[in-house]
Formats: C-alpha cells, structure tokens, sequence
C-alpha cells in the first residue's frame, strides 16, 4: 500500500499491517516491494517471502542520490494522462507522458478535465486524438460524478490506474469523484481511514469501488507526479513512430536531417507529410532522453566499479 523508511504497509483479505520491507534473497536494486506490488509472506508474523513477477513498473533516479533507484509503482494497468481543456492543455506535455506510458507498457488515457468551462471542449479531443493514431481520450467534468463515470471501466475489479498531469489540472478533483463514485464503498474507505488515524503513514493505494465485489486500485503517490524523461528510448521511437520510419530511409544511418542529401525526414516535412513542430517535438524528446541515459549509464559505470573495488 505504501513505503517508509524500512517498513511497508501491506493488506491482504482481512488483514492490513506495516512489516520489514527486506526480502529474503534480493537479487538487485528492483527486488524490493513498492506500492502496487504482490508480494508473497510468511502467514505467521508476516515476514516477506518474495514478489510475484510485475506487469509494470515506474522508477526514476532517487532524488538526491544518483545511486539509488527509487521504484514508484509497480504492476500500474492504466495511465490516466491528465490535462484541462484551457491553457494547460500542452501536446508537447501529453507526448512526454505518453512516451513514459509507453515505455513502461501501460495503456495511457488522455482524461481532458474541465470540459465544463470550454466553449469548445471538442477541439481539445480532436489535437488529443491526433497525436498518435487509436490513442485514447476522454472528455469529462471532474467534478460531475455522471461525466466522471465514464471512466469506470478503467477502475473495475483486477484493473489499476494511476495519474499524472500538472498542478492544478484536476487530479485530486479526479480522485475525490472517482473514490465516491460509489456510495457504501466510500463509507468503508472512511472507516478504515478513521482507523488508521493513530498511523503517520500516507495512504498511496485508494480502492475504487463500484457494485458489491469492489472495483479496481487507483495509485497515487507523490513520486508519479514527478516522473521524469529517462531512458525512455523504446517509448519515444512507439509515439513517433512515423518519424522513426522516416528516418530509415534517409540515404546516411547517422543523418542528423539537417542538410544531408537524400534525407526523408526532410522531404517529408517539404511535402507537408509532417510538419515541423512535431519533428522539433521529437528532436528535443530525443535529446533529452539521450542526455539523461548517458547519465544513467554513467552512474551504473560508476557502480560496478564501486562494486568492483570493494
Ligand atoms: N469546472 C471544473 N472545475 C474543475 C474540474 N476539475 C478540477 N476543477 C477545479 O480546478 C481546480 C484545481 O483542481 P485540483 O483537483 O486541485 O487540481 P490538481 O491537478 O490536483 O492540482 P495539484 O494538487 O496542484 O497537482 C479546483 O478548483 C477544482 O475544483 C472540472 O472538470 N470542471
Ligand atoms: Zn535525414
């Protein structure tokens, strides 16, 4: 449910505890629990046994700390990619997120918040809709629980979202609806947060209810809202797919599509095929992926060697 210093809180039918967060046989620095995970204990005193194999997982570099990994999520089904039909509305910023969706193989879903407030939420979907074909985007009002309901299926039993977005896009007003969509299952969260008043712990796993066997898990932990473009080369080359085609059919392998011949990128965008804001997206995604890599790289270098001369 959530990580502290040391300890996890874990719940399982009927049982809700904080135990040790050490496993027995940690093979490597992602072999340890984070919020989302399955994790197999010991069924007198808790102790961890080990972790079922993940579906997904987010992680970045510890803040601070270059050498540790910190794990933000694990087995996350859906990314609801949020943003307000208004100014925040961003492509370059929806694109970023949807590399790290892809990256990690979650499914992502553009939520545009705020359709209340727009004269025109359905230009909002339709920019949405176009950055990568079969990309899926709702429009809401986070503060209407009807509108908000056309999420549920999302939330069902077995399913896990989490979401990310800027501050003040309507995240939290998201949260707040989607956990009341159902009435008794709210009043059950509330007993149970009424329990764990005593705990300083945060909760980061809120369960989603709708209809008698409970719904789905929504995730949301600080570290989600903090993601950052790393290593994420798989996913940019899925968001721009189109660009990556191109770019095998420029006459040189290391064209730099600026004034090479015969270069593909550049006839495309000649012939309108592709306009140039959206190469100018990819390039800067690219690049900063490319910078944050070999940073990355560099740190597990400096690793081994560490490892090494011990
Ligand atoms: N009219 C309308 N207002 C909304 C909607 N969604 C959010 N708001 C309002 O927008 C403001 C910001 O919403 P929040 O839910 O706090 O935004 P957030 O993304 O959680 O922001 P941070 O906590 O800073 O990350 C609040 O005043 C909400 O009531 C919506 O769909 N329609
Ligand atoms: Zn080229």
């Amino acid at each position: 449910m959530s990580v502290h210093r040391g300890k996890i809180s874990v719940a399982g039918e009927g049982l809700e505890a904080s135990i040790p967060s050490i496993l027995p046989a940690s093979s490597g620095p992602e072999d340890r629990p984070t919020v989302g995970d399955w994790l197999l204990a010991e069924r007198d005193g808790l102790a961890p046994v080990r972790l079922l194999e993940r579906s997904s997982l987010f992680k970045r570099p510890a803040p601070g700390d270059d050498n540790r990994i910190q794990l933000i999520a694990a087995n996350v089904d859906t990314l609801f990619i949020v943003t307000s039909c208004n100014a925040d509305f961003n492509i370059a910023r929806i694109e970023r997120y949807l590399v790290l969706a892809r990256e990690v193989g979650v499914r992502p879903v553009v939520v545009l918040t705020k359709a209340d407030l727009s004269d025109s939420p359905a230009d909002f979907v339709e920019a949405a809709s176009a950055i990568q074909s079969g990309l899926q985007v709702e429009l809401i009002n986070g503060r209407d629980r009807q509108s908000v309901a056309q999420l549920a299926d999302f939330c069902r039993l077995g399913e896990t979202v989490a979401l990310v977005g800027s501050s003040g896009v309507g995240k939290s007003t998201l949260i707040n609806t989607l956990r009341n969509l159902d009435e008794i299952e709210t009043q059950a969260v509330r007993e149970s947060d009424g329990k764990g008043l005593h705990t300083t712990s945060v909760r980061t796993m809120h369960r989603l209810g709708s209809g008698a066997e409970g719904g789905g898990w929504l995730v949301d932990t600080p570290g989600m809202r903090e993601l950052q473009m790393s290593e994420v080369a798989a996913g940019v080359a899925e968001v721009f797919d189109d660009i990556v085609a191109l770019t095998l059919e420029c006459r040189f392998t290391n064209c730099s599509h600026s004034d090479e011949p015969a270069c593909a990128v550049r006839d495309a965008m000649e012939s309108g095929q592709l306009t140039p804001i959206r190469f100018d997206r990819w390039r800067k995604l690219s690049l900063e992926d490319s910078t944050n890599s070999d940073i990355a790289e560099a740190r597990r270098v400096r690793m081994t060697k560490g490892r090494r001369r011990r």
